[in-house]
Parts: structure tokens; C-alpha cells; sequence
């Protein structure tokens, strides 16, 4: 039995969180959920450094929402720093599901992106746990978490001939 960890915050104005283990439990089984909470994005390395550490998770998944002021654009690269200090410290991953809350251009996309994003990264995180060949079949196909994909492209796209 593996142990995701989910990190999620107060500040998000979108329980990511749950949209994310609703989705879990959806794409398969062999793994139960430890949730922990803090205040904002910068306490999420802590967190995830605990949830390894002290929970002894598997892998991590973060949630947050950056504010639109530049504060909080900082914000989001302390955090995300700190995110990747933990995955190199401690050789596991961490999927940091980001919404920058100037993403969306009203409320209503803004909820729409926080759901799909958070699905669409817990499928990626079942799937490094339990089947990362569905990751490797879907190399360099421009997926996108949230919108739309970008598709992948080819040598016979436009560009300059030479
Ligand atoms: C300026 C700021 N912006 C954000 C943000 O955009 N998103 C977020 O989740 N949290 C923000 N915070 C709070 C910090 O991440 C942190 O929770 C506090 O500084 C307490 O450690 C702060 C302080």
C-alpha cells in the first residue's frame, strides 16, 4: 500500500484538495491519502518535507493559489523553491498544482481551472506511482493540465525553410 500526501492551504480560494482525491480514488486502488493543511503557499515545503519524513509518503501532491499582486508572484517562487529543495533532499516527487488566481478571467473559469488541473495532476500522480509507462506513451504530446493541450508538433510544421 503506497501514501500520497496532499498539501493544500486556507489561502486557495478553491478546495483543489478534494478534487484531486475524488479523482484518485476514481483512476485506481493501492493507496490511502494523508491531508495536511497550512495557511498559504509558503508553508508548503514544510508540509511536504513532513509528510515524507514523518507520514514517510510516497509521493506529494501541493496545492496553492498565488495571488495576482506581485507580493504574492514572489510568493509562489519561495514556495516553489522550496518544493523542489524537498524533491531533491528526499529523491521523491512533488506535483505542484499551482492556479495563479490571474489564470482565469472570472470566478467561474477560475473554479473550472482549480478542478481540472487538480484531476488532471492526479491521474499524472497515480500514474508515476503505479504505471509511469502512461507517461512515457504520452511523451512530447503538449498536454496541458488545466486548458486545453497544446498538441504535439512535427517536422512537418510550418517554420523556416533553410
Ligand atoms: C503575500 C502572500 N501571498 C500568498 C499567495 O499568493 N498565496 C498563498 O497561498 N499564500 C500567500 N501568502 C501567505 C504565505 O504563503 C504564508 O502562509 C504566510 O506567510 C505564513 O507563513 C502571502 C503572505
Amino acid at each position: 500500500m503506497k501514501l500520497i500526501g496532499i498539501v493544500d492551504t486556507t489561502f486557495a480560494r478553491y478546495d483543489m484538495a478534494s478534487s484531486a482525491i475524488d479523482e484518485l480514488y476514481k483512476t485506481g486502488t493501492g493507496f490511502d491519502i494523508k491531508r495536511y493543511t497550512v495557511p498559504g503557499i509558503k508553508d508548503t515545503p514544510v508540509a511536504a518535507l513532513k509528510l515524507f519524513s514523518e507520514y514517510n509518503c510516497d509521493l506529494v501532491m501541493a496545492f496553492g493559489m498565488p495571488g495576482p499582486m506581485p507580493v504574492d508572484k514572489m510568493s509562489a517562487q519561495i514556495a516553489s523553491t522550496g518544493l523542489m529543495e524537498v524533491q531533491l533532499k528526499t529523491m521523491k516527487h512533488i506535483l505542484e498544482v499551482f492556479v495563479h488566481e490571474d489564470e482565469a478571467i472570472d470566478d467561474r473559469e477560475l473554479a473550472w481551472l482549480c478542478d481540472n488541473r487538480s484531476r488532471e495532476h492526479a491521474v499524472n500522480a497515480y500514474y508515476l506511482l503505479f504505471d509511469p509507462e502512461k507517461l512515457t506513451e504520452n511523451a512530447g504530446n503538449g498536454l496541458r493540465q488545466g486548458f486545453e493541450d497544446r498538441g504535439p508538433v512535427n517536422s512537418g510544421s510550418a517554420g523556416h525553410k533553410h
